[in-house]
C-alpha cells in the first residue's frame, strides 16, 4: 500500500522503491526543476508580452504622429501667431470649447481687444458640427487659430503649453445639456470631468502657471429653494448627471487650487442664449420648429406650473467672462509645486430677472411673427429643474458685471441671426 507521501509524490512506474530520503531529496529536485522551469517559462511569457505592448504603442504612436491634425513646424507657427498678444498689459488665453457657443464669442471679444487667442475644440457631432466649422471659419477670419482636438489628449495639451507661455485659460469645453445626461451618462464623465483633470495637470506643470476660469453651471443649485440663488447655498443637490459632473468640476479645481496654488474661478452661467447659439437649447430648437410648422412641447413643473430660466444674453456672458480673466490673479506655483495661497472663486452669472418658457415663446411667436403648435406635457423626471434665478451681486461687486439685455431685445437679435444664417423665411429657404 502506498503511503500518503509516496501517492503525492510518485516514484517513476515500474522502478522499485527507494530509502524515503533519497526519494524525497529526487523529488525535490525534481520539483525544483519544473518549478525553475516554469519560472523561465512565465518571464519568457512576460518578456513576450511587454514586447508586444511596445510594440502595439510605437504602432499606435507612429500612427497617431502620421495622422494627428496637430503637430509640426507650420502648425506650431500658426500657434504662436495667434497666441501673439496686440496692446500692453494683455494676455495670451488658451480657449477650450473654442469653436462652441460661449467660445467662439469670448474668443472674438478677446482678439478684438488684443489679446492672443488660441482655441482647442474637438469638433463632436453632439449637435451639427457644420455650425461648429462655421464658427471656427468667422475665428480664423478673425486671425484665431482653432486646435482640433480633445482636451483628454494629454500629449496635445502639454505640447501648446511647450509652444506658448499662456497666461490665462479659458475653459468652456463641455458636454452641456441637462437632459442628454440619460442618454449618454459617460460622455459627462469623459468632457467634464477626466478632460478637466488632464487640463488641470497640464496648467500645474506649466511654467509660468496659467490662471484658469472656467464655465461651471447654474445647475449645481439642484434642488436648492432659497431665491435667488446666492454662491452660498447649497450646491450637493444636484437633479442632473450634468449639475453633478460640473459640481465635481468645483471640488477639483478646489484641490488644484489648495495644492498647487493655480489661481481658479468658476462661473456658474444660467441658461445662455442668444446669436450663434446651441442648437440642442430650447429657444434654438423652438425657433426652427415654429418656423418649419412643427409642434413644440413645453413642460410644465408640479400642479401645472410653468418652469422658468434666468435666461442670460451671450454679451452679457461674454463681459463676465473678461471680467473674470481681467482679475483673476495669478497662479503661484511652479514647476509643479504651490510658492503661495492663490485665488479661488465661484461666480453666478444671470439675469436676475427669470422668464417662463410659455413667455419665451410668446416672445418667439412675435419675433418670427408666426405662431407656435404648443404641445403642453408634465415635466419628465430627465434633470431638468422648475426654475432658476442667479443672485448676482458678489459678480457685480467683483467683475463689474451688470447684464444690460432683457430677453426681449436678446431674442430679436437671435431671431435675425437664426435667419440670416439659415435663410428661413417662415419655414421655407429663401435662396
Ligand atoms: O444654466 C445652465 O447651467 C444650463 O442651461 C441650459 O439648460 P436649460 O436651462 O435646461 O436650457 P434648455 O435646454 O434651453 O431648457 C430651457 C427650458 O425649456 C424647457 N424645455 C426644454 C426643451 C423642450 O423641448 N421643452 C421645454 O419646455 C426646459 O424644461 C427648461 O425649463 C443648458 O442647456 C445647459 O447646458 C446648462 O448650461
Amino acid at each position: 500500500m502506498p503511503s500518503l507521501q509516496e501517492e503525492l509524490f510518485p516514484s517513476t512506474p515500474g522502478k522499485f522503491k527507494i530509502e524515503r530520503s533519497n526519494a524525497m531529496n529526487r523529488q525535490f529536485h525534481r520539483c525544483f526543476a519544473s518549478t525553475s522551469t516554469m519560472f523561465l517559462w512565465a518571464l519568457f511569457l512576460i518578456a513576450l508580452t511587454a514586447s508586444y505592448l511596445s510594440f502595439q504603442s510605437f504602432v499606435d504612436s507612429g500612427s497617431r504622429y502620421l495622422s494627428a491634425s496637430w503637430g509640426g513646424i507650420q502648425w506650431e507657427k500658426q500657434v504662436r501667431s495667434s497666441a501673439q498678444i496686440h496692446r500692453s498689459g494683455g494676455m495670451s488665453v488658451l480657449v477650450t470649447g473654442a469653436a462652441g457657443f460661449v467660445g467662439s464669442h469670448v474668443s472674438l471679444a478677446l482678439k478684438k481687444r488684443g489679446d492672443g487667442v488660441v482655441g482647442l475644440d474637438i469638433f463632436n457631432n453632439y449637435y451639427d458640427p457644420s455650425l461648429k466649422k462655421a464658427r471656427k471659419s468667422l475665428l480664423s477670419n478673425n486671425g484665431i487659430f482653432v486646435v482640433e482636438g480633445d482636451v483628454n489628449d494629454a500629449r496635445l495639451v502639454g505640447k501648446l503649453f511647450d509652444v506658448v507661455a499662456f497666461t490665462h485659460v479659458m475653459h468652456l469645453a463641455a458636454q452641456a445639456g441637462v437632459r442628454y445626461a440619460m442618454e449618454n451618462p459617460q460622455s459627462y464623465v469623459h468632457s467634464n470631468i477626466a478632460a478637466l483633470v488632464t487640463l488641470l495637470e497640464a496648467c500645474k506643470t506649466a511654467n509660468p502657471q496659467p490662471a484658469i476660469v472656467w464655465a461651471s453651471s447654474s445647475s449645481v443649485y439642484g434642488l436648492n429653494e432659497n431665491v435667488p440663488f446666492s454662491e452660498l447655498d447649497r450646491t450637493d443637490q444636484p437633479a442632473s448627471l450634468y449639475a453633478a459632473t460640473k459640481k465635481a468640476g468645483e471640488e477639483i479645481t478646489h484641490t488644484y487650487n489648495h495644492i498647487y496654488g493655480l489661481s481658479i474661478t468658476g462661473l456658474r452661467f444660467f441658461t445662455v442664449y442668444g446669436p450663434w447659439g446651441r442648437p440642442d437649447m430650447a429657444y434654438f430648437s423652438f425657433t426652427r420648429n415654429i418656423l418649419q410648422g412643427k409642434p413644440i412641447t413645453i413642460y410644465r413643473g408640479k400642479n401645472r406650473v410653468d418652469l422658468a430660466r434666468d435666461f442670460t444674453f451671450i454679451d452679457d456672458i461674454v463681459k463676465g467672462c473678461l471680467g473674470s480673466l481681467d482679475t483673476a490673479g495669478k497662479s503661484t506655483g511652479s514647476g509643479g509645486r504651490k510658492r503661495g495661497p492663490a485665488p479661488y472663486r465661484i461666480f453666478n452669472l444671470g439675469n436676475t430677472s427669470p422668464v417662463t418658457v410659455p413667455t419665451l415663446v410668446s416672445i418667439l411667436e412675435k419675433h418670427l411673427k408666426k405662431k407656435a403648435k404648443r404641445n403642453y406635457v408634465d415635466m419628465p423626471g430627465n434633470g431638468d429643474v422648475p426654475y432658476t434665478h442667479a443672485n448676482i451681486s458678489l459678480a457685480r461687486r467683483e467683475l463689474g458685471y451688470k447684464p444690460t439685455t432683457d430677453l426681449q431685445t436678446g431674442l430679436k437679435k437671435f431671431v435675425r441671426w437664426y435667419l440670416s444664417y439659415y435663410g428661413y423665411n417662415n419655414g421655407k429657404p429663401v435662396n
